[in-house]
């Protein structure tokens, strides 16, 4: 299967992080016999730096000729001076508003290997496993007027009950597929667009009477993260509470450099990306944690290309390199076995048990 993917590194931990990705994809792509080829482009204050801008036109050009996008992180401390609109970040929002990334997808998993890594009791997170469903084009991040005005500065929240009705619906779809139960964060209680959230969540859920839905409010949602996290299954946010939560809920696995993403629209292409940042604190010393983004890209075999076998075959193998001790120095692993390593080190592990469940010779 001949697929292009576009590669946009971006700043700090970002190209560490996908360089390692883009192995993993192409020990896959070589074994199977598919033909992926890979484009690269620029991102954030790396796509400043090089085209003057944090999304250049070209960099928009490749992703919308590719068939799935691969993402690395973007911003940093040099670029805090830049004016607004050339941040980096803004160059991470305006690709997910343009080629309309509405869903993002969070999945919080939890590890056996891992499960001292997280701060709280192992048997509090041992059957952890859950799903953000973020909106990801609407919302604070979004809303115009954002601007200051004097000694006083504006955002602006809107939603349309046509953008909460198709991320909604999203997250109906896929609990069907999970342990059919829905819990919708929001902050009704103060908010006029979490009220509007509510009313079509509730009418969403009728086309769904075998998914259990619940609403809980986003401060106390952020309680139950942490006191119930085992009882969650689906849980649907609009944007800001989404981004948040996530890197909360990212504890429970061990660390934010174990949670990947997938950004999906109404069709195959999708943009996937770790959730974390560009980590500036350890970039380019080889200690980020490369998981999150090689799980990534798994979600973009399963999401863009349905090459599930592919997909399973990278998720086992992370699995395995866990258990087998290696880990980076982000994740608090003890025992006798526990092997600290480098970025690249815990990719060649990851790469050396793929090995065991990928065909010895081209398949297809
Ligand atoms: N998707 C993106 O591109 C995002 C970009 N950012 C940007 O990143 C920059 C740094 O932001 P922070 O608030 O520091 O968030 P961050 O997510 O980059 O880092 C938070 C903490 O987690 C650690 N960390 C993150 N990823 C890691 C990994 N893979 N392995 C090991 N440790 C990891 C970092 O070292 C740091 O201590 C800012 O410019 C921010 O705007 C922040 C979040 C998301
Ligand atoms: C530019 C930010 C909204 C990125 C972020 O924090 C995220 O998507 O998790
Ligand atoms: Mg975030």
């Amino acid at each position: 299967m001949g697929k292009t993917i576009a590669v946009l590194p971006g700043d700090g931990i970002g190209p560490e992080v996908t360089s390692g990705a883009v192995r993993v994809l192409e020990t896959l792509s070589q074994k199977y016999g598919h033909n992926f080829s890979f484009v690269k482009g620029n991102i954030g204050g790396s796509g400043y730096e090089a085209e003057g801008h944090p999304l250049p036109e070209s960099t928009l050009s490749i992703c919308k000729k590719s068939d799935a996008i691969l993402l690395g992180a973007v911003g940093g401390p040099k670029y805090d001076t830049l004016p607004a609109h050339l941040r980096p970040e803004k160059g991470l929002l305006a690709i997910r508003k343009e080629l309309e990334l509405f869903a993002n997808l969070r999945p919080v998993t939890a590890f056996d290997a891992l499960l001292d890594a997280s701060p709280l009791k192992r048997e509090r997170v041992t059957d952890v496993d859950f799903i953000i469903v973020r909106e990801l084009t609407g919302g604070l991040y979004f809303g115009e007027p954002s601007e200051r005005r004097g000694d006083v500065a504006v955002d602006t929240l809107v939603y349309s009950e046509q953008e909460i009705e198709r991320i909604v619906d999203k997250a109906f779809q896929l609990a069907k597929t999970r342990k059919q139960k829905v819990t919708s964060v929001d902050k009704a209680n103060v908010l006029e667009s979490s009220k509007l959230w509510r009313e079509i969540v509730e009418k969403v859920a009728q086309k769904y009477p075998e998914v259990t839905l619940e609403h809980v409010l986003v401060d106390a949602a952020a309680m139950k993260l942490i006191t119930e996290p085992a009882s969650f299954d689906v849980i649907v946010t609009e944007n800001m509470f989404g981004d948040i939560l996530s890197d909360e809920a990212s504890v429970l696995t061990g660390s934010l450099g174990m949670l990947p993403s997938a950004s999906l629209r109404e069709d195959k292409l999708g943009l996937y990306e770790p959730a974390h940042g560009s980590a500036p604190d350890i970039a380019g010393q080889n200690k980020a944690n490369p998981l999150a983004t090689i799980m990534s890209a798994a979600l973009l075999l399963r999401n863009s290309f349905d090459l599930h076998e592919e997909a399973s075959v990278i998720e086992r193998a992370v699995t395995d390199t866990l258990n087998s001790g290696y880990h980076t120095a982000d994740l608090s692993v003890n025992g006798s076995n526990a092997k600290r390593v480098g970025t690249q080190e815990m990719v060649d592990q990851v790469i050396k048990h793929m090995a065991k469940y990928m065909p010895s010779s081209i398949s297809k």
